[in-house]
């Protein structure tokens, strides 16, 4: 594997054409973003708390109740987005046309910044302003067309491309995973600053890795203690989403490509994401509402 610097294509093909104006982008995100209804920022402070899980079973969870819905991973370093749900290969880029999403299926188009680099295996060194300017290039460059929702995976942390996706999308509204331990619970109070600080729309905290539920005996067993995150929400007065079992099913099916909520067997995991969905669906409308009536 070699380190290199490296561009995207879409990158590549603006510097070509004479570098972008800033004005002109701004139109385009705009325009694409107006399309949208709904954009749900999935994030976490800590890594490996099962984000992308959330994304992804969230995205086919609401495509599943019948919304048009678009899944964008703008986790330059380690996306898992295309792996998880088994999409492999690039996206066409045809200089000076917009990026046209992977279908997933008839309500669930994809697209990952992965898919746009010439090599995945090559580690990218790319510093603050390049991830910027690539995350805004990529929201500006697909064409979704109308959407219900729009679900974006970012990378653990506060870093550059959480706050890229946030200054570019102010009315996007954050779902932020932990998981029931100490640790994540520390580094989700910080996140939850991040946001207030950022003056991001917090949707709510959802509890992923909640319990175990034996796969012989169906008891739950409680691996990692549990409720720890509903009650950081109830104490940081953030609305609490819900929770997700660790199911080892959901770690079989994302190697499948398939994810949990969609598998035909009733396992723990699909029937919370399907309950997550549901909510989440509802606490979107309810936040789109609360914010016209303030406007009024
Ligand atoms: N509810 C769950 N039950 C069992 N395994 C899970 C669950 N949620 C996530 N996992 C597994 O945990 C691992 C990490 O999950 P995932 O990649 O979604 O985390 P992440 O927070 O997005 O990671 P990263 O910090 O690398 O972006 C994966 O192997 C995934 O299959």
């Amino acid at each position: 594997m070699s380190e290199t610097e490296q561009s995207c294509g879409s990158c590549s093909s603006k510097q070509q054409g004479g570098g972008a104006n800033q004005a002109l982008q701004d139109q385009l995100i705009a325009s694409t973003l107006d399309k949208i209804k709904y954009k749900l920022f999935v994030m976490s402070g800590k890594g490996g708390v099962g984000k992308s899980s959330v994304a992804v079973n969230l995205a086919a969870g609401l495509a599943q109740l019948g919304y048009k819905v678009g899944l964008m991973d703008v986790d330059i370093h380690g996306p898992s987005v295309p792996h998880l749900l088994g999409l492999k290969g690039q996206l066409d880029i045809e200089r000076g046309r917009l990026l046209q999403p992977k279908r997933f299926n008839d309500n669930l188009g994809v697209v990952s910044m992965q898919s746009l680099l010439q090599d995945d295996n090559q580690a990218i060194l790319w510093r603050g302003p390049m991830k910027t300017s690539a995350i805004r290039q990529f929201i500006s460059d697909v064409q979704w067309g109308e959407l219900d929702f729009l679900v974006i995976d970012s990378p653990p942390g506060t870093g550059d491309e959480p706050m890229t996706v946030l200054r570019t999308i102010p009315d996007a509204l954050s779902v932020v995973v932990t998981t029931p331990q100490q640790v994540s619970l520390t580094d989700v109070r910080k996140a939850l600053n991040f946001l207030q600080h950022a003056k991001a729309n917090i949707l709510g905290l959802v509890e992923n890795m909640s319990g175990l539920v034996c796969p012989h005996c169906s008891q739950e067993i409680d691996l990692f203690a549990k409720g720890g995150g509903r009650e950081l929400a109830e104490s940081q007065h953030v609305p609490f989403l819900g929770e997700v079992p660790l199911d080892p099913a959901s770690v079989v099916a994302g190697d499948l490509g398939t994810p949990v909520v969609l598998m035909d067997e009733d396992l723990p995991s699909k029937r919370a994401f399907q309950r997550l969905s549901a909510t989440v669906a509802e606490a979107a409308q309810n936040s789109l509402e609360a914010v016209s009536v303030q406007g009024q």
